[in-house]
């Protein structure tokens, strides 16, 4: 089935109104002109309830809140497409009704890094101050950097990649209950493949090897999704399709899914494909603290689907125990 008349109307791109999204929304604008330069694009921008609420996400429903917007858009037309960071679509849950992933992009580094306030000379954790306070709201990044410096006191942050860093960076702010923030902090940990989109490289202080810091499920990784009955579409964004990187998604979201996830248990998970296209998933999963964890790390059969291994390493991990950390 064809968009909805005129056929020669804009391709519309439901994207979050944050700088990051804008930027991925622009990008993706870009590939589809390289395939189709006569393609008209429009980005249609959209603040969410993730956005505009200042506090505690887990109280009105979780980070899923960032996409679920977007996906009524598409779901009732204001939108053909949406540029969805994998790492914030809920892994516990299928995706809406009537919406399919049609292309996953190549993937951008998943390193997550430490940032520091501009003029501080800290330059690795292992610099930071006894008790220094780091802001991040991830679960997954609380329990591994308490893994490796217990003393550290982790601080809530919320908002788009530029207000944190206004925050980091104002060591005096004004606190207000409701944002849940607690003063100024020594360091905050943000992705680069964030900082990367936003030109801010720049900021990063110091990169967090994989055996500190093990990606999100999903890291680097923009899918773009549309209605599933939107066969033009679909058969458009599948140009752009990277099959190494959708098959590094499949299985970590399977192994996520299988763990069932939501969006606050400490669970990392990093897929790589090595030269002969083979699969190897590493996953994690942490008690809040990072005081304890469990951990495997398995290669796929010859013919194994991604799901199946994402499957694999979630019983092994269920077998380890898996299942009493994540519930505490
Ligand atoms: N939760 C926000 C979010 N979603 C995706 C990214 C970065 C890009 C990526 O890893 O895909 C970020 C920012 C961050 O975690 O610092």
């Amino acid at each position: 089935m064809n968009r909805h008349p005129p056929p020669d109307s804009p391709l519309l791109i439901g994207t979050r109104s944050s700088a990051m999204a804008l930027a991925q929304a622009d990008h993706v604008a870009e590939l589809l002109r390289r395939l189709e330069p006569g393609l008209r694009t429009q980005p249609v921008p959209t603040t969410t309830t993730g956005d505009t609420w200042p506090g505690d996400l887990t109280r009105i429903g979780g980070k899923g809140l960032f996409v679920k917007a977007i996906d009524e858009q598409l779901q009732c037309g204001e939108a053909d497409l949406a540029v969805h960071c994998l790492k914030d679509v809920p892994g516990d849950r299928p995706l809406p009704r009537g919406l399919t992933i049609a292309a996953v992009l190549p993937r951008a580094d998943v390193h997550d890094v430490l940032v520091v306030p501009e003029g501080s000379p800290v330059a690795s954790p292992a610099e930071l101050p006894e008790g220094a306070a780091v802001a991040t709201s991830a679960v997954r990044r609380k329990a591994q950097l308490l893994a490796l410096r217990p003393d550290l006191r982790v601080m809530p942050v919320r908002g788009t990649v530029g207000t944190r860093l206004a925050k980091l960076d104002s060591a005096r702010r004004p606190h207000t209950a409701a944002d849940g923030d607690d003063g100024p902090v020594d360091a905050m940990v943000l992705a680069r493949a964030g900082l990367s989109r936003l030109g801010l490289t720049a900021r990063i202080r110091y990169e967090f090897s994989l055996a500190e810091m093990l990606p999100a499920v999903g890291a680097g990784v923009l899918a773009l999704v549309c209605r599933e009955e939107d066969d033009a579409v679909t058969a458009l964004l599948h140009r752009l399709d990277d099959p190494a990187a959708h098959a590094e998604a499949d299985a970590e979201r399977s192994m996520l899914s299988g763990l069932r996830g939501h969006c606050n248990s400490p669970i990392a998970g990093h897929c790589t494909t090595a030269p002969d296209g083979r699969l190897t998933l590493h996953g994690m999963v942490f008690s809040g603290d990072g005081s304890r964890f469990v951990q495997t790390r398995l290669q796929a059969g010859p013919r194994e689907e991604p799901a199946a291994l994402g499957s694999r390493v979630c019983a092994e991990l269920s077998r380890q125990g898996a299942r009493q950390i994540i519930d505490g």
